[in-house]
């Protein structure tokens, strides 16, 4: 007897169950609907296992170090020797009971929904095929329809020799047990902007070479350029604008060619992108095309008939919030509820660097090339009273970017000490278009680092 004929009817079925996947199985379980729900990994995806909750755990721990050596200046002497072990053993014991997703898997049965560790297909519309770890095949006919959340995986760019060496991807930098006396990172990205800062400040020498003119190029200019001097005054070295030729493995060691110069390290990170994971999951059955980089969804998630899609892969900025907002947006849509429909004009971003890179909506080069009429204005971080009372560390800016002609703001970037934090302030703003002349008649607290916003109104127009 074939697999394929263990047919079966629910309503819904969830392929991918990455943050937001994870959110609209168990809200749909939840509302009585009959849900398969497929993971060919780890349910809660990239976030919890390999991205967000580890990362932001090893830089807890480097900012305690970072903190501790800001004591000499401070508060006197402290002696400071780094240990790898704790932050490991946090990340595999609380982050994500080594790699194993049982507790999520039960929450998700418990909400009422049936778990598949396998890889789903699409097979025509409102038909999956699952093919289970054991190698049997399930069909699935889903009522209501498909939700697909499938991700992304790191992408290896086209260096010769880089195929086949040990090199890390996300992936194995957080699950390290150990420090590597020197790092190569490929990439000037999040990722790479925030695992180079980590292992340097465990003791790592860490060189980024980053093929853009300047790190986190999503971002304003002058957040680049803030965080390349902080990475410097901390002993990263940051190459930008370079060109990797070649990547040789040899003795232990790499070798990584940058025009005549040979950079070496005991390990190399490669952060140089993602890619989505639309290949193989039977798109040209529904009629979408496999080898597009994002798939196009409408405001309520809907990709084609009877198929929603949310996350990274809709190209609506790679974030776990974002994977979250839409997920409750196509929740309502399968279950036929009314509500807003998805918008994108204040998603929030924060790299986790020290200081933190924090941005919403718009940056100035987006908004003068979106035909706007634009004042700017800004204030370093460090000339505000919090930032001077706060001293080392406390480098940063706050920018804005302003519609001149409606009088609201359009962007915003918050580089510095819970630079994501301050940033919230401004995304309401952006968020809710709240007037520049309202913003201005506001009390800050005094003397928090979110007064500073207050300077760069001051300064918007000047
Ligand atoms: C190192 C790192 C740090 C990050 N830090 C942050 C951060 O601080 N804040 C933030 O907001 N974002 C962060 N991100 C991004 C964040 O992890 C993702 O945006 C988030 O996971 C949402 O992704 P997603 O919902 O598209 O799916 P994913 O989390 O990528 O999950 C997709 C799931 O689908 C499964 N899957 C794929 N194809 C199939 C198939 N055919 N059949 C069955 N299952 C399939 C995969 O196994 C996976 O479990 C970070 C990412 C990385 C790599
Ligand atoms: N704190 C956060 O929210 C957070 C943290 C990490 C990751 N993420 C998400 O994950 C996504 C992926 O992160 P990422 O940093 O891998 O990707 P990215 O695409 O944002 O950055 C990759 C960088 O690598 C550079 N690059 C490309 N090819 C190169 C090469 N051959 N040599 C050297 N540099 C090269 C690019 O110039 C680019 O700036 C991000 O876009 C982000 O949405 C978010």
């Amino acid at each position: 007897m074939s697999n394929e004929q263990h047919e079966h009817e629910v309503d819904l079925v969830v392929v991918g169950l990455g943050p937001g996947g994870e959110a609209l199985a168990t809200g749909a379980a939840q509302a009585g609907l009959s849900v398969v729900a497929v993971d060919k990994h780890l349910v809660g995806g990239e976030c919890p296992y390999y991205g967000c909750i580890p990362s932001k755990m090893m830089l807890r721990a480097a900012g305690t170090l970072a903190e501790a050596r800001r004591a000499g200046t401070l508060a006197g002497d402290v002696d400071v020797t780094p240990s790898w072990a704790p932050v490991a053993r946090r990340i595999r014991e609380e982050a994500t009971d080594d790699w194993d997703d049982t507790v999520a898997v039960r929450r998700l049965e418990d909400a009422g929904a049936t778990v598949h560790h396998g890889t789903a297909r699409l097979d025509g519309v409102r038909r999956v095929l699952v093919e289970l770890r054991d190698g049997s095949t399930r069909a699935y006919t889903a009522r209501r329809g498909v939700v697909v959340n499938p991700g992304t995986r790191p992408a290896a760019p086209p260096v010769p020799g880089l195929e086949g060496t040990p090199y890390w991807t996300n992936r194995e930098a957080l699950q390290a047990t150990e420090v590597p006396a020197s790092l190569v990172v490929l990439g000037g990205g999040p990722i790479g902007c925030e695992l180079a800062q980590v292992f340097a400040r465990f003791g790592s020498r860490v060189t980024v070479l980053q093929h853009n003119e300047r790190l986190l190029p999503h971002d304003e200019p002058e957040a680049s350029a803030a965080l390349e001097r902080v990475l410097a005054e901390e002993g990263v070295r940051v190459v930008t604008g370079a060109e990797t030729s070649e990547v040789r493995w040899a003795d232990g060691g790499f070798t990584v060619m940058v025009g005549e110069e040979r950079v070496t390290g005991d390990r190399l990170l490669v952060a140089t992108g993602r890619t989505p994971n639309l290949d193989g999951l039977g798109l040209d059955t529904v009629g979408l095309d496999p080898s597009a980089r994002s798939v196009e969804v409408d405001e309520r998630l809907r990709a084609a008939e009877g198929l929603w899609v949310v996350g990274d892969v809709t190209g609506h900025g790679a974030y776990t919030h974002v994977s979250m907002y839409q997920s409750a947006i196509a929740l309502r849509d399968v279950l036929e509820q009314d509500g807003p429909s998805a918008a994108y004009s204040a998603v929030p971003h924060v790299t986790f660097t020290d200081p933190e890179v924090a941005g919403v909506g718009m940056t100035e080069q987006q908004a003068r090339d979106a035909g706007l009429r634009v004042r700017t204005g800004s204030t370093p971080m460090e000339s505000s009273s919090r930032g001077f009372v706060h001293g080392p560390g406390a480098a940063g800016l706050v920018k804005l970017v302003e519609d001149a002609d409606r009088g609201v703001l359009v962007g915003a970037t918050v580089v510095g000490p819970a630079g994501g934090e301050v940033l919230h302030a401004l995304a309401v703003a952006v968020h809710a278009e709240v007037p520049v002349d309202r913003l201005r008649t506001m009390i800050w607290a005094y003397p928090t680092f979110s007064r500073a916003i207050e300077s760069a109104l001051a300064d918007l127009g000047n």
